[in-house]
């Protein structure tokens, strides 16, 4: 049991190490991490229980998942019953393995219910279910057959899997059904995203799924804290706002039914950016300590941070990771190309672009001064093609207007930083170029993974310069594990340093502007008249909440210089507190700029 525990620990925080027979064989059918797949489907049937064995194995416990759907059941003698009851244990736990070996579902913990198969074994209400169908859900995905019955069981649980896998669903499913099971009129459930954006996503499943459904759930950002609602979708941030503002919301916390944790290790992060986080979790956590507040942690990727405060707060947990954990997805071809200099990513992208893509693409770079000048370059460059921008200063409305009209393909390229590398889902989205080398693995596996959702395929390409040829090889790494050819010598670069790697998290990589700053500057002008951008105002001190950048910390090197005393009281002029506002210069503002001339 230890040696058996041990393994299943080392595949879920280290990772199953890729060597070439096992390499073959995922990245030749990456599919199987995504659709749930049944002996059957394998070519190998299952041994076939008898009918009899079927019913027992139904009718052993009435309240857990079925893994097998319904028939009726049928009465036995005693002993013949007792004999049946560990065949048929046995022939159960036998397609159990099976179904977790074939969607390669690791778990770790005490007493794990079983996956299970389809969606009506669940029970759920024919409402519900129909509200699934509507919106394609027809056979669960291997995060949601095992978390499912898991988050049905009621205890803490930590759930690793891939990008676009259906991790949402998976928490969003059972804390429905309970709600539909057993209806309470108080606030039973807090999701947490680490991004207003995300949240927002969030919400908008819950609008799909629980249409005609007696469920009361809000999207909290700012104003009155929705508390009648049954489930709230925010930001820690937006909460902790919110609670210190009215303490009497703590009371409420205590008897949570579940706190939710998207992208949970990037909750954890402690970059510069996200300083205090964790911080603000623990005091979330604080408030949420009521005895029968389940805590859940989803995310495609995991950090030990996250393991070990996991193993030591959370009672009985159960553990999840679908596939080899912190891998890319491997729906997504990956390319590593290496462009020399910025004139020659700037060349590449050009090339990509002209000789015809699959619409929309996402282009990556590293902040939100550079997406600005890619946007103009581009934009002269292909005047005719629909490209957007988002970064942190584009505004909360702006965005979700972009992001519209990326999922209903009427933008064709999608210019942004780090702010949407995570969880967004733009299912319509086949190819992902990485302007700018990613600056961890984690942040790559991410970015990737806005591409080849739901069991589609995508593309990936990654440029990289002489510059990063310090940091290249963590990248190189991953995209040859997930099966794909890299420049083999970036394969033999040395390791970056530990140092080097934390530099490289609270500096951004020096590179080269591309000469077109200004225009970049006068389409930002006509945006701001527009009220599509905002300007960040930063005060000595203060930090932008991490829920509105995503990590799109601008120019921090930049903001580290004195600025001078002049400027100080300028800047202490204009605002008196940290916040972002949109800057709308109230005269000679058109009414709307449709068009903007470069
Ligand atoms: N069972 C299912 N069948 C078909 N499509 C599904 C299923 N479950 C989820 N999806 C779809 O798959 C897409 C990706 O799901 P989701 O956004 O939950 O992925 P994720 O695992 O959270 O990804 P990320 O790690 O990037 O946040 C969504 O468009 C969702 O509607």
């Amino acid at each position: 049991m230890a040696t058996k525990e041990l393994d299943f620990s080392k595949i879920l925080f280290t990772g199953v190490k890729r060597n070439k027979s096992n390499l073959n064989q995922t990245s030749s059918d990456g599919t199987h991490l995504r659709m749930r797949i049944l002996p059957e489907a394998d070519g190998q049937p299952a041994k076939k229980l008898k009918k009899q064995q079927i019913e027992e194995i139904e009718n052993s416990d009435e309240n857990a998942v079925q893994l097998f759907s319904s028939s009726k059941p049928t009465k036995l003698e005693p002993t013949t019953k007792k004999v049946q009851k560990n065949l048929e244990a046995d022939a159960k736990k036998e397609k159990v393995t099976k179904i977790r070996k074939l969607n390669q579902i690791f778990t770790w913990g005490d007493e794990i219910a079983d996956p299970f198969i389809n969606f009506p074994d669940l029970k759920l209400s024919p409402v519900f279910l129909h509200n699934l169908s509507e919106f394609q859900i027809k056979e669960p995905s291997p995060i949601q057959m095992q978390a499912i019955p898991l988050m049905l069981q009621r205890r803490d649980i930590l759930a690793a899997a891939p990008t676009g896998s259906g991790k949402t669903l998976a928490f969003i499913l059972p804390v429905i059904k309970q709600l539909l099971d057993k209806p309470e009129k108080k606030l039973s459930t807090i999701i947490l995203e680490p991004t207003r954006v995300l949240a927002r996503q969030v919400f908008v499943q819950f609008v799909k799924y629980c249409q005609n459904l007696p469920i009361k759930y809000a999207f909290y950002t700012e104003g009155e804290f929705p508390a009648d609602s049954q489930v709230i979708i925010t930001t820690p941030n937006r909460l902790i706002s919110a609670v210190e503002t009215d303490n009497a919301l703590i009371k409420k916390m205590k008897t949570l039914e579940w706190i939710i944790m998207d992208e949970s290790d990037k909750l954890f992060d402690d970059h510069e950016s996200t300083a205090n986080f964790r911080e603000k979790l623990g005091k979330i956590f604080k408030w949420c300590d009521g005895a029968m507040t389940r805590k859940a942690f989803f995310s495609a990727t995991f950090s030990h941070e996250v393991e070990h405060w996991c193993k030591e707060h959370l009672v009985n947990v159960a553990m999840i990771c679908i596939g080899e954990r912190n891998t890319s997805n491997s729906l997504v071809s990956q390319q590593l190309i290496y462009a020399g200099s910025e004139s020659g990513k700037i060349s590449a992208i050009r090339d990509v672009l002209q000789k015809g893509f699959d619409p929309p693409a996402i282009i990556f770079v590293q902040n939100k001064d550079r997406a600005g000048q890619l946007y103009s370059q581009l934009r002269s460059d292909f005047p005719k093609l629909p490209i957007e921008l988002i970064s942190s200063e584009i505004t909360d409305k702006e965005k979700d207007k972009i992001l519209d009209q990326v999922r209903c393909k009427k933008c064709f390229v999608l210019i942004c930083t780090e702010l949407i590398g995570r969880g967004i889902d733009l299912p319509s989205v086949n190819l992902v170029i990485n302007f700018d080398l990613p600056t961890s693995i984690v942040s790559y596996i991410h970015r990737v993974g806005r591409t080849g959702r739901a069991g589609h395929l995508g593309r990936a390409i990654t440029y990289f310069t002489e510059t990063d040829l310090k940091y290249i090889r963590p990248i190189a790494t991953v995209i040859h594990q997930a099966g794909f050819d890299v420049p083999s010598y970036t394969l033999a670069l040395d390791k970056p340093t530990k140092k080097l790697k934390k530099e490289l998290q609270s500096n951004e990589i020096e590179r080269k502007t591309f000469g077109s700053v200004k225009k970049w500057e006068k389409i930002k002008r006509f945006k701001r008249m527009n009220e599509e951008i905002m300007e960040v105002i930063k005060v000595k001190g203060q930090m932008l909440a991490d829920d509105d950048t995503g990590g799109d910390i601008v120019g921090r090197r930049r903001r580290q210089k004195p600025i001078g005393k002049k400027k100080l009281l300028e800047k202490k002029n204009e605002t008196k507190a940290a916040e972002i506002k949109p800057v709308i210069k109230k005269k000679n503002v058109p009414k709307k700029m449709k068009s903007i001339k470069v």
